[in-house]
């Protein structure tokens, strides 16, 4: 099948039917999915997934077998430079070690055609101001994700893709990034970021595509998604509150004194309401998200 590259003039990023084998070991399998401008839409998947080779894919690093990718990246008529339709952080680790973070910052303003008049602000905006003179090879890796992730913002670009951008931060560094990629989004840029882990991405995602072993096994809202997780129950009678569960078909599980759900808070509490049975407590189930995704994706422990 032929590849072919397709510009988006709305400013989407995504692949269309892609398909990728190394070495005979199909990685990639018909993998199709679209991130909208405005919104930051998160790849999720375990270790080995392939979500490094999509995004090498998407960057033209790495020409798969078959299918398409979208990106504004292509749409070069305009003569503008790469870098202001769209900015990759693929390996913070690929930053030339050798260079120091002001260096590294001139470089890509240079590269995306903006004045160089943005690196001091930019330093400051990294929170990097004070290791300007500093090689990249003597920053942490957290702070080498955060000039990685300015080195992508730097032309502005209508389209972000980030490659487990939280990675080695601490908290606030994560906090940093998330709110930069929310307001990169907000601006209306197509943000695509990808992770291993659901709770990296579930502040910070609209949309959530997850992938097990090169195949997509769900697209669809974040808030769907969590939907999903359920709802946490408990009542003064147990019993009355199973009874009515089990006349409403909603399917329940006990652990101690609490029921775990799959309806919504919203539907449980009606039921309960109907049913005449006093609550002790009603609230959105949290860790079954977790197992959920672990439900949709294959056990890899065994490799
Ligand atoms: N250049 C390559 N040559 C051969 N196999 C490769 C190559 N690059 C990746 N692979 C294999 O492709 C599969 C997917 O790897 P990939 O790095 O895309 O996954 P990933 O989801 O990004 O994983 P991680 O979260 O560990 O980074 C793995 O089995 C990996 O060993």
């Amino acid at each position: 099948m032929a590849v072919t590259g397709m510009s988006t003039n709305d400013g989407a990023v995504g692949v269309a039917q892609l398909s990728h084998a190394f070495g005979g070991k199909d990685v990639l399998s018909d993998v199709s999915f679209r991130a909208e401008p405005g919104h930051v839409t998160a790849l999720l998947g375990a270790n080995g997934a392939g979500k490094t080779t999509l995004f090498k894919c998407i960057a033209g690093l790495v020409r798969p077998d078959a299918g398409r990718v979208f990106s504004p990246a292509m749409s070069l008529r305009s003569g503008q430079p790469p870098a202001q339709h769209i900015g990759f952080a693929l390996d913070a680790t690929a930053l030339h070690p050798g260079r120091s973070v002001r260096e590294t910052l001139r470089l890509a303003t240079i590269l995306a055609g903006v004045g160089r008049d943005r690196v001091g602000p930019m330093l400051d905006r990294v929170g990097l101001r004070r290791e300007g003179r500093k090689r990249v090879g003597a920053l942490s890796l957290g702070m080498r994700q955060r000039l990685a992730l300015w080195v992508a913002l730097i032309g502005d670009p209508r389209a972000l893709v980030l490659d487990e951008p939280a990675n080695g931060l601490d908290a606030y560094g994560t906090a940093w990034v998330h709110d930069t990629i929310r307001s990169a989004a907000e601006s209306g840029a197509a943000v695509l970021i990808s992770s291993h882990l659901l709770r990296d991405v579930e502040v910070v995602a609209d949309h959530l595509v997850v992938i097990d072993r090169g195949r997509v096994v769900s697209d669809g809202a974040a808030d769907d998604l969590l939907r999903l997780r359920g709802t946490h129950v408990a009542a003064a009678d147990p019993d009355a509150l199973t009874r009515a569960l089990t006349a409403r078909g909603m399917q329940h599980t006990w652990s101690a004194e609490t029921a775990t759900v799959q309806a919504s808070p919203e539907a449980v509490g009606q039921a309960a309401l109907e049913a005449g049975v006093p609550l002790l407590h009603l609230s959105q189930a949290r860790t079954d998200l977790q197992e959920l995704f672990m439900s949709m994706t294959t056990d890899r422990k065994d490799g």
